[in-house]
């Protein structure tokens, strides 16, 4: 509500967007404060409590941004978190110039997230290949909404969806994909789920009613009203594909990412599409479009229906159980707090009347499972019985060796010497143990045939390996 992007403001303030929310049967809203670049998140914190508060007709909460970066914001996190009832933080990986985070800021606020029990949220789009695409489009002569799509085609979300899951699971932070817009990056979220990473993703009203063929509309203003980030999909079958996805678990919730600019606002970007401010609505039509494509479609039943319109967003942002409400398919009656702001289509709500709902951190929806895999999956040391044998002198040079070798003195050579790039042919050495029998268990291995500790008179022929012992890996170790 009322963002301030791309050169002006969302037209729904927290006064017109929470009625909106309520004609629709969403009785609690959660918006973003998305500080400027240095601005602090504490101060944009206030801003938007300062705006919102004496708006607001529904119960609100915020997740912040995290803009920019430096040593004062994971500081200025936790504060949020310990202070001002804020568990989520929304990342960038878009938005180059104005919102962007690289790679290394990412981890550090992904670290930042887990150490104070809070959700990592981002925008998954790819900023550097956007830019990069927009550049080419308009040379071309591509300065139409069509050209939006076009730069950010599905690859350019399901890369950065990809990249945003790895990070965040190779710091052990459970991660929430806003805005899940196209089928390869519900897949994305789907396979890294499926592995075992604790992400959660969010397709919003517009990506499961509708679809990026508008775009192309022969009608600049019917075309532009549809940009936004990540774009909408051409592919017609992707709303029934999300829908599909949400029916069944492998997608968790569904927002609306409402964000409105009249004709006029859009018509900014009358010339270039990458000055259209990006945003749709949603928040009034969200429980139609989810009852209508998700319900009297058969995909899902009502109980899955209350689930990914509320429930699962309530649990995962840790205000559960808080909330109730009945639904008939339509909001007739929407009961907001204890009063009727909604009767047989009569809106009855009052500004103010909403109240910021603080949102704590450790929600075990999100935690409980970061918590036993912290446990289970703890790096842990093999405890075993202190090495007692012969340590190499370091700084042995070949001379000293061949000469202790010459004298029949082996007692300072390690095994790893004797068979050594300068040991291969010196195979004369006599072993210190007449024992032929090899215990793997206790060697070191070399692909090169040669065991460095063998000192079997038997000589062995090369061994080929194809499959490492313990198995293959799909990492890059083996
Ligand atoms: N989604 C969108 O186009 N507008 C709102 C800002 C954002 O989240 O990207
Ligand atoms: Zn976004």
């Amino acid at each position: 509500m009322q963002l301030p992007f791309m050169g002006t403001f969302a037209i729904d303030d927290f006064y017109t967007g929470t009625r909106a929310a309520l004609a629709g049967g969403t009785t609690m809203i959660m918006d973003f404060a998305l500080p400027q670049k240095e601005e602090s998140l504490i101060e944009a914190y206030h801003k938007w409590r300062a705006w919102a508060d004496p708006k607001v007709c529904c119960d609100y909460a915020l997740h912040v941004g995290v803009t920019w970066w430096n040593n004062k914001v994971p500081q200025e996190m936790a504060q949020l978190t310990r202070e001002h009832g804020i568990n989520s933080f929304k990342m960038f990986l878009a938005y180059k110039d104005l919102w962007q985070l690289n790679d290394e800021e990412l981890l550090e606020a992904f670290k930042a997230c887990k150490e104070i029990g809070a959700l990592a949220q981002v925008h998954a789009e790819n900023g550097d290949i956007i830019k990069e695409n927009s550049k080419k489009l308009l040379a071309l002569g591509i300065t139409g909404p069509e050209g939006h799509e076009m730069s950010r085609p599905e690859e350019v979300e399901a890369e950065a969806t990809m990249r945003a899951c790895v990070l965040a699971n190779q710091v052990g932070c459970p991660l929430y994909v806003v805005h899940v817009m196209s089928k390869s990056a519900a897949d994305v979220v789907r396979a890294k789920r499926k592995q075992g990473c604790v992400v959660f993703g969010e397709p919003i009203a517009a990506s499961l009613g509708t679809d990026g063929t508008h775009y192309w509309h022969k009608c600049w203003r019917h075309a532009a009203a549809f940009v936004m980030g990540p774009p909408l999909r051409p592919d017609p079958t992707t709303p029934n594909y999300l829908m599909d996805l949400l029916a069944n678990g492998d997608l968790q919730t569904t927002g609306t990412d409402n964000c409105t600019f009249s004709a006029s606002q859009k018509a900014i970007g009358k010339d270039d599409f990458t000055k259209i401010p990006n945003g749709v609505n949603g928040v009034e039509d969200r429980m139609s479009v989810l009852w209508e494509k998700g319900v009297v479609s058969g995909k899902m039943d009502a109980c899955r229906f209350v689930a990914v319109t509320s429930t699962n967003a309530a649990k995962i942002f840790n205000i559960y159980p808080r909330k109730g409400m009945e639904v008939h398919g339509t909001a007739d009656f929407v009961i907001s707090g204890g009063k009727v702001v909604v009767e047989d289509g009569e809106l009855k709500c009052v500004a103010g009347a909403g109240k910021f709902v603080a949102t704590l951190p450790f929600s075990p929806a999100v935690y409980s499972r970061i918590e036993n895999r912290d446990r289970v999956y703890a790096p842990r040391k093999v405890i075993r019985a202190p090495y007692d044998g012969v340590v190499t002198a370091m700084n042995v040079t070949l001379a000293s060796v061949e000469s202790q070798i010459d004298s029949g003195d082996t007692s300072g050579i390690s095994s790893s010497q004797g068979n050594s790039f300068y040991g291969r042919g010196r195979r004369s050495v006599p072993p210190t143990s007449t024992s032929a029998v090899f215990n793997l268990h206790e060697s070191t291995f070399s692909v090169a045939g040669d065991q460095p500790c063998d000192q079997s008179p038997v000589k062995r022929s090369s061994i080929k390996v194809n499959n490492p012992p313990g198995g293959k890996s799909a990492g890059s170790f083996w």
